[in-house]
């Protein structure tokens, strides 16, 4: 028998150790554009899955934003009842009409309709093919932007998209072996134009900034990159059970937060504290700065009569003596 050629082994290693663990005889759903990360997961997880007693189940989504998007769709769901997929969807998404610019819109409707497939079906997970070249970019954008230790953390391994749990098993593999397990395997992936559209910061990341970064520092940054999304995301997961019970801890029995509590936090943990307040309260997270916090902080530590802090989503907080304080606004 011929070996597995390499590239191919190791994602399928990744992909089983992802998958070891879910409950079986349910479907576990790839989510397939048909790019090489993707359908080198697809392939991976076809020949796993039902050897780990799971039902492979392989969803593309059609967002209707390029001329051919429908057949590369039915190209797709066609290749992977040929492969042996028990369960295949193509999708068409509405992707006009929504908020924000049109990757975010097509990306909130992929989302929407990768969870609704998988609750219909009851799948135990939704898979996706981010690898760990997405995973180096994702962290060199944080870190351009400012974005704290949450967005150093990069994308998790395992995340909860409404109610189904979404994984990413490729993320300790490279880009260029997702490409060389397509050879291998006779694959053709589609190529998304839009990766390599210098008008996305990620597509300049892509195409300059790493391999400028790999031509002067050596080929271990993006393995050094994405390590280091791991340990912030260890961090911040240590914080964050610490912020959880400091939160509890901080109530004020008037409502509100006990500033003295406050003001005894490390102001990592204070920060957290503050960020998960600002959310119940209701300022949507996405909307949620830095400068936002850093405001509700000083009502705290850099206390000298100053008015109100307005939050997204019309949340307003005042100090009122020892505590910090909701106001309703009408
Ligand atoms: N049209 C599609 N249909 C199904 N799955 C898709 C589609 N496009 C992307 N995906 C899934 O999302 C993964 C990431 O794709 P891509 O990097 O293009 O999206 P992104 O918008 O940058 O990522 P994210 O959705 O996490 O923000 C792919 O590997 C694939 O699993």
């Amino acid at each position: 028998m011929a070996a597995l050629a390499p590239p191919v082994a190791a994602i399928r290693v990744a992909v089983r150790r992802a998958l070891a663990g879910l409950p079986g005889c349910r479907p576990v759903l790839v989510a397939c554009s048909g790019g090489a990360d993707s359908l080198a997961l697809a392939a991976a997880t076809v020949f796993v899955a039902p050897r780990l007693g799971l039902v492979p189940g392989l969803v593309t989504v059609d967002h209707g934003l390029q001329t051919g998007s429908a057949e590369r769709a039915d190209e797709v769901a066609t290749w992977a009842r040929s492969v042996g997929f028990a369960l295949v969807e193509a999708v068409r998404v509405e992707v006009a009409g929504r908020s924000g610019g049109p990757e975010a819109a097509a990306r909130e409707a992929r989302y929407e309709a990768l969870t609704e497939v998988a609750r219909r079906h009851d799948a135990v997970a939704v898979l996706t093919g981010h690898t760990r070249d997405d995973q180096a970019e994702t962290v060199l954008l944080a870190l351009a932007r400012g974005a704290g230790p949450r967005g150093l953390a990069g994308m998790p391994a395992r995340r909860d998209l409404s109610g189904v749990p979404l994984l990413r098993p490729l993320l300790s593999i490279s880009r260029e072996q997702t490409r060389d397990a397509c050879a291998v395997l006779g694959l053709r992936p589609w190529q998304d134009p839009h990766n390599t559209d210098p008008s996305y910061a990620r597509s300049r990341v892509r195409a300059d900034v790493l391999p400028a970064l790999v031509r002067a520092l050596g080929p271990g940054v993006v393995d050094n990159l994405a390590r280091t999304s791991r340990m912030v995301a260890a961090d911040n997961a240590a914080l964050d059970d610490l912020a959880e019970a400091a939160l509890a801890a901080g109530r004020h029995p008037e409502g509100g937060l006990s500033v003295p509590e406050l003001a005894g936090l490390a102001p990592a943990v204070r920060g957290r504290v503050l960020h998960a307040w600002a959310r119940e309260l209701g300022a949507p997270p996405g909307a949620l700065s830095h400068r936002h916090i850093a405001a509700l902080d000083a009502l705290v530590t850099d206390w000298r009569g100053q008015g109100p802090t307005d939050l997204p989503g019309g949340v307003r907080v005042l100090r009122r003596a020892d505590r910090l304080a909701p106001v309703t606004l009408d």
